[in-house]
């Protein structure tokens, strides 16, 4: 056995993982990092990339079928599936290198290309080399969760990682599960020419704004997508090619190909945690604010932590570890400025709280604005009318925001922005807004708190009266 001494051990090389890596050792900490499949994690492989390459495929393939409302001829689009899949290949292979061996070589990382697990709680095995570091970090990440459906092992089913090595379409694509996976890969599908059923077992985008979430579900059922709410799926039956997911209500769905999209599962069964006095929580190992676990030299990010599961919540971890683990500052995790976005056309978008949270929580100190895109000159010269922002606001600063529609995964970072520094609405109104773009619905939104104040306000009435009075 080989035996390494380290300053920081990374246990994962996905988003999370190579964040702490790269920073720690930019700063000239010596850094030992171990992944046992492929660099770069879900995030590149299966996840976020792939995905959003693949829909922006079908976002090309619906622009030709609805090129007429700009003067040019709609037409069918020529789909060519594998192409396509051709095409989310190659934006994989564009970013790798980024999270590549040798760019963390390059770095002064040490890469062991080996699955890590516990044999103390001071120590990580790693193929034949055993590594102990001041500080672990274990960023371990999620893989697809496959609930026990009955008869769902004796057929076949995909995952997002597996979704992306189709080369052929799927004729008709069944999706348990009507979260983020399941609606951006049903849309994506569909634009690409498949007919697609949502088998959801209760609301479809369930963890968003039930106002929001409406118009991206009319939006989808609108492009033919078949949305089925209260679908707990209860059997799984048939073979390749012709399957059936029967609802627990007795609902029958079928079609030729089943992607199971109900969540995530921690990946924590190889690191041997009990070895290290690592205790775990249903969703994944138990951390504290400062995102310790129950060993207090090691410490969970990303996926593995159980928390909201996104590559931006990950590199965020990433940042709170790094301050804490190599520079020793104290440094905590906060979920109240997170945003997140569903890449669907239209998008939605959210952070901080939603109408019915803000209400619980602030009562009758909530106010809500709303802001329509059908007032926004550029969306009405882009034909993206169909959106919405509502702003949540206590006492003149905003506590959430949820947005629905064209770019909202973009017009979002605005908010992310005040809400990350406690930022007032008026700061948001002193802004100037370039016209004619999109963005000007964060400013008008921000505006319309102000309105009622005012215009109509009978107090400023009588100031403006008096100061006209006044004026030579
Ligand atoms: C289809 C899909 C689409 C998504 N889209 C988005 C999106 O648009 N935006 C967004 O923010 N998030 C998105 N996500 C979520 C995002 O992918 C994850 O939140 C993110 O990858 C988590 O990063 P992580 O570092 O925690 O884990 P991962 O990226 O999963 O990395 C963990 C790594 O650890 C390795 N590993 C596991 N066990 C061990 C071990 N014992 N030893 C060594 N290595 C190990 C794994 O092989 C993996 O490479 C999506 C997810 C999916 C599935
Ligand atoms: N755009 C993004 O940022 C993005 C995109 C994809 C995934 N992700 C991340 O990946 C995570 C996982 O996504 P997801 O969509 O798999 O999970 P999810 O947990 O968000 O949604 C799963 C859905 O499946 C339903 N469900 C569970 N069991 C069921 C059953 N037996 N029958 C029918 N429906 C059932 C649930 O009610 C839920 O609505 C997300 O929570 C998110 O963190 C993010």
């Amino acid at each position: 056995m080989k035996r390494i001494e380290t300053d920081i051990l990374v246990i994962g090389a996905g988003s999370g993982g190579l964040s702490v890596a790269s920073g720690a050792a930019q700063m000239g900490a010596r850094v030992v990092l171990l992944e046992g499949h492929k660099m770069g994690g879900d995030c590149l492989n299966y996840g976020c990339v792939p995905s959003k390459a693949l829909i922006a495929s079908g976002k090309a393939a619906q622009a030709q079928r609805h090129a007429s409302q700009f003067g040019i001829a709609d037409v069918s689009p020529d789909v060519d599936y594998a192409a396509a899949m051709a095409h989310v290949q190659d934006v994989i292979a564009t970013i790798a290198p980024i999270d590549s061996v040798e760019r963390f070589e390059r770095l002064g990382v040490q890469v062991i290309q080996e699955y890590g697990e516990f044999i103390s709680p001071t120590e990580v095995r790693a193929g034949d080399t055993v590594i102990t570091a001041r500080r672990i970090v274990i960023a371990t990440g999620s893989g697809p969760l496959v609930p026990p459906i009955p008869g769902l092992d004796a057929v076949p089913y995909l995952t997002n990682e597996t979704l992306f090595d189709l080369r052929e379409r799927p004729e008709h694509l069944l999706i348990i599960g009507g979260g983020p996976i399941g609606t951006e890969m049903a849309q994506a599908h569909r634009r690409l020419g498949s007919k697609v059923t949502v088998i959801e077992g209760a609301r479809a985008l369930g963890n968003d704004d039930p106002e929001t979430a409406a118009i991206v579900l009319e939006a989808l059922r609108g492009e033919g997508i078949q949305i089925a709410e209260d679908a707990l799926a209860g059997e799984v039956r048939g073979t390749a090619g012709a399957i059936e997911v029967v609802a627990k209500d007795g609902r029958v769905f079928n079609g030729s190909h089943l992607l199971i999209a109900v969540g995530r599962k921690s990946n924590t069964e190889r690191l041997n945690l009990g070895a290290a006095g690592i205790e775990t929580t249903k969703t994944g190992i138990k951390v504290d604010e400062r995102l310790k676990t129950t060993n207090s030299r090691v410490y969970a990010i990303g996926d593995v932590a159980g928390g909201l599961q996104f590559t931006h919540v990950a590199g965020y971890h990433a940042g709170i570890v790094v301050r804490s683990a190599v520079l020793g500052l104290p440094a905590k995790a906060s979920a109240a400025h997170i945003p997140w976005v569903t890449y669907t056309a239209p998008e939605l978008a959210q952070i901080g709280l939603t109408e019915a949270q803000a209400r619980d929580k602030h009562g009758t100190r909530l106010q809500v604005v709303r802001q329509e895109y059908a007032h926004n000159d550029r969306a009405i010269a882009e034909r993206t009318t169909s959106g919405l922002i509502k702003v949540m606001v206590v006492r003149g600063r905003p506590v959430g925001a949820s947005i629905v529609g064209a770019q909202a995964g973009e017009l979002i970072n605005l908010w992310a922005l005040a809400l990350a520094n406690d930022m007032k609405m008026s700061q948001i109104t002193a802004m100037v807004a370039p016209y004619p773009t999109l963005g000007e619905v964060n400013k008008r939104v921000a505006g319309a708190y102000f309105t009622p104040r005012l215009f109509g306000n009978p107090w400023v009435g009588r100031a403006v009266r008096a100061v006209q009075r006044w004026l030579p």
